[in-house]
Parts: structure tokens; C-alpha cells; sequence
């Protein structure tokens, strides 16, 4: 059987993305892990498909490639806005609006959440720092904004060997539902960002990764929104207030459309 998809990236975050709105599409974990792996797949960061909505003009389900599923992805919900236009987004870490502006796509999330069960944290502590460390890493920010986030800040970014440590505290057991780990620098007011993924890995760029690093930022007063974060594939500007939903401004990029026969992938 081929399967038609997208390949599409916002700053170096790529994507297969599934148009599934007219014809129902049904992937397995393994069918995802295959997809996604860059020697004998297609290749990318995460799975993205495209449903029709219920409560939105269209629904998105997002997969890591170890073949989980994720409840937000930012860089992905710009693309999913870019391809088809549609002004709402359904995702199981709520509701999104997107509108484009030139070659600019700006994204509404949730507001963020912060309580230790809503992150979620196995045990009830404090988030806003948390207090935990691994090695030269201590007291995060944990920000659930669809999906779960610790964002530490540190002096020198390019000293912490986040592919060491980005594994274990992703799969610390104090996470039931594992998280991922942002690594950040503050100078006059602007954050530069590395994002270890849950379920990918060191990406160029993560969009919820910048939103949860922006909010813990403004909130320990460190910057003032908008916020600008860069990351290793590009700039997103992060516009936040306390208790507001979260704004997100990038681009999204279509790189090419192909057909990959299913019954060749492992
Ligand atoms: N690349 C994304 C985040 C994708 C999901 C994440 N790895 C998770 O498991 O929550 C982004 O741009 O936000």
C-alpha cells in the first residue's frame, strides 16, 4: 500500500506529516518507529496526523519515534496551520488556534499549568523550582503547556552535556509519564535554548519546549514577553502574561510531498 505524506519542518524540527481527512489512516507503534527512522524510513522527529476535528476544524495526533504518543508539539501545529489552513486545532493537550501572516505562523496554546499532578510529578512538591538536581543540573521549572517540560536555567549552556543527562532525567522515575528536558541561558532578557525531546532526542528546535522556557523566564523575571528563544534551527518570539494562553510566532516549511510504499518499511 503507499501512503502519501508531507515532509515538513518548522527551524529544523521535521515532520511526516498524514493529511488523513478524507481517507481514515490506522498506524501502529511499529508502523510509526519504521516511518520515522532515518536510514530505512522516511525519517524525522515526529509523526504528525491529520484527522478531521470534532471540536476543531481539524484534529492532530502527534508520534515520537520510539512510536509513542505525544499530546503537543509547537513546530508541528505551525505546519499542520500552514498546510490546511484551518484556524483551530484539536490535540489531546487542548485547543489551538493558528493564523498565518505572510510567511509567519502564530500559534495559541493553553495557558500553562504548573501543579505538580498536572505536570505530572509522582509526588506532591513544589514546580516553580523543583527540587531536584542531576549532576550541574538543579532546580527546574516544571511547565505542563500541553505537554510536560522542565526548563533549567544555567550560566554557561554550551558546558552541559544535555545528550548525558537528557536521557536520565527523561526517564527519572519522579515523571510517570517520562518529560521533556530544556537547557537555557538568559542574556539581557533573550534565552538560548536546547531541548532534549521525550521520545526524540537532542532536536534543533522545539516550539512547547520554547513556550515552557519563555514562561519560566517571565516568571522568574529574568525576560519580559515577547520573548525571544533561539534555538539551534532558528528564532520563535514567545508572548506570555500569568494566568493568559501562550502565543507562539514562527515559520513552517514544506520541503516535499512523496509516497513511500509500506509493504518495503521493517
Ligand atoms: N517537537 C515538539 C514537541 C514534540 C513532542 C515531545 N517530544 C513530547 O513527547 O512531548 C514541539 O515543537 O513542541
Amino acid at each position: 500500500m503507499k501512503l502519501r505524506f508531507h515532509k515538513m519542518h518548522g527551524l529544523g524540527n521535521d515532520f511526516i506529516v498524514i493529511d488523513a481527512r478524507r481517507q481514515p489512516v490506522d498506524l501502529g507503534g511499529a508502523q510509526v518507529r519504521a516511518l520515522c527512522d532515518r536510514r530505512e524510513g522516511v525519517g524525522c522527529d515526529q509523526l504528525i496526523l491529520i484527522e478531521p476535528g470534532e471540536k476543531a476544524e481539524v484534529r492532530m495526533r502527534i508520534w515520537n519515534p520510539d512510536g509513542k504518543p505525544a499530546s503537543a508539539c509547537g513546530n508541528a501545529a505551525r505546519c499542520v496551520v500552514s498546510l490546511t489552513g484551518a484556524p483551530t486545532i484539536e490535540t489531546e493537550g487542548g485547543l489551538l488556534t493558528g493564523v498565518t501572516v505572510d510567511d509567519m505562523v502564530s500559534i495559541e496554546l493553553p495557558p500553562p499549568r504548573f501543579a505538580h499532578d498536572q505536570i505530572p510529578i509522582a509526588d506532591p512538591v513544589d514546580t516553580r523550582p523543583l527540587p531536584m538536581a542531576w549532576d550541574q543540573l538543579s532546580a527546574p521549572d516544571a511547565v505542563n503547556v500541553g505537554n510536560p517540560h522542565l526548563v533549567f536555567f544555567v550560566d554557561d549552556l554550551d558546558a552541559v552535556p544535555l545528550g548525558d543527562l537528557g536521557p536520565r532525567i527523561e526517564t527519572d522515575p519522579a515523571f510517570p509519564d517520562r518529560i521533556n528536558v530544556n537547557v537555557a541561558e538568559v542574556n539581557d532578557g533573550k534565552v538560548r535554548l536546547r531541548t532534549w525531546e521525550r521520545g526524540a532526542g537532542l532536536t534543533r528546535a522545539c516550539g512547547t519546549g520554547a513556550c515552557a522556557t519563555a514562561v519560566a523566564a517571565i516568571g522568574r523575571k529574568l525576560a519580559i514577553s515577547p520573548v525571544e528563544v533561539e534555538m539551534d534551527g532558528g528564532t520563535l518570539e514567545i508572548s506570555w502574561a500569568p494566568g493568559q494562553n501562550i502565543l507562539m510566532r514562527g515559520p513552517a516549511t514544506h520541503v516535499f510531498t512523496g509516497d513511500i510504499d509500506m509493504d518495503a518499511l521493517a
